[in-house]
């Protein structure tokens, strides 16, 4: 299959990648590094998550984050809700996207929201009914596509069940995570393939942990198949609380860099996205994961030494 024109990236740094920091990142922090992000070129820019303060303390700001930042024209800013009072203090806070999350495996669904898969699903509905009442757009995670932290490897007709039943609820995107990055292109994509046979390709994306290195290898080979939307994290930040061992995302550095190499499209200025991740690793006080970061960082250090 030839490769597009142009590919969707969506930005999960200020929720994905910092869920997972101990220290709480000021507000004032998360905002900032939200419109940078957004100011680069991003599209969608995963905000905050209303989930139980108790599970995710850095997410604990949700309301503030989103009633303080400068929304783009043009720039979707979806937030995690795992059930309705997560939905309508979402809404309280002037979320217009939200995002439900379930889980190809049954151990990490009950680690993660305190669920079965099914009890999961039964919970997405009335969220899913009451976002669209409300012409609010819906995406879905699947977590553990290929494989689980508590389980081992996941069967690609797992994910693909969990996908399908997201989709025929009512979101108009399906996520597909590799949450501790076991995935393979190989793996990816037989995944994928499954997926496809249920929800269109043009309604999944890709949503690639680093674990192993592997990450970028998996979106070329999704991008093979026709895959076209990738969820990333600048600096490559992030790491899911529920997840022993899962790294970070994706960098979104990389990422775009591997487009920009293949003359595909993201809209993306990086060297505005250089600076948000500059920003938020000052901030933490860490060097960026994102090879490509770190390479045209040191490329420009060495050109104004
Ligand atoms: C789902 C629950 C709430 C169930 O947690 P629970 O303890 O079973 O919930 P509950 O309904 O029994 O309520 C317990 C308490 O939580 C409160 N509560 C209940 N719901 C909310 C809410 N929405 N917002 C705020 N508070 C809430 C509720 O009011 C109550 O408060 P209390 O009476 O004890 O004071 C919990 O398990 C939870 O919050 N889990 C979230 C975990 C999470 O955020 N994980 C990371 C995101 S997923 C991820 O990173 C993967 C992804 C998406 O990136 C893709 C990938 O890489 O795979």
């Amino acid at each position: 299959m030839s490769l597009p024109r142009s590919v969707k990236i969506v930005e999960v740094g200020p929720r994905d990648g910092l869920q997972n920091e101990k220290q709480l990142v000021p507000t004032a922090v998360k905002v900032e590094l939200i419109e940078r992000l957004a100011d680069a070129g991003l599209p969608a820019v995963e905000a905050t998550s209303f989930v139980s303060p108790k599970w995710v303390p850095q997410m604990g700001d949700n309301a503030e984050v989103m009633r303080t930042i400068r929304r783009k024209d043009g720039v979707a800013y979806p937030v995690l809700v795992p059930n309705l009072k997560g939905f309508d203090a979402a809404v309280e806070a002037g979320a217009t996207e939200v995002a439900i999350f379930g889980a190809a495996s049954e151990a990490f669904s009950q680690k993660n929201i305190n669920c079965s898969i099914a009890e999961s699903l039964k919970r997405f509905e009335p969220v899913v009914s009451a976002a669209l009442a409300l012409d609010l757009k819906v995406r879905g995670y699947v977590s553990c596509v290929v494989g689980c932290p508590y389980e081992g490897a996941v069967a690609p007709q797992k994910a693909a069940e969990v996908a399908q039943r997201l989709f025929e609820m009512g979101c108009y995107e399906v996520s597909l995570g590799d949450t501790i990055g076991v995935g393979n292109p190989a793996s990816v994509q037989r995944m994928i393939e499954a997926c496809a046979r249920q929800v269109p390709m043009a309604r999944l994306a890709g949503h690639y942990h680093d674990t192993y290195g592997m990450a970028i290898a998996n979106i070329y080979a999704s991008l093979q198949l026709g895959m076209r939307v990738f969820d990333s994290s600048v600096a490559g930040l992030g790491g899911c609380p529920y997840a022993a061992g899962a790294s970070g995302n994706v960098a979104t550095e990389d990422v775009v860099y591997l487009l920009n190499g293949l003359g595909i499209d993201t809209g993306i200025d990086m060297d505005k996205l250089l600076a948000a991740g500059q920003f938020i690793l000052q901030h933490l006080g860490r060097e960026p994961a994102a090879k490509a970061a770190r390479a045209l960082l040191a490329k420009r250090g060495a050109a104004t030494a």
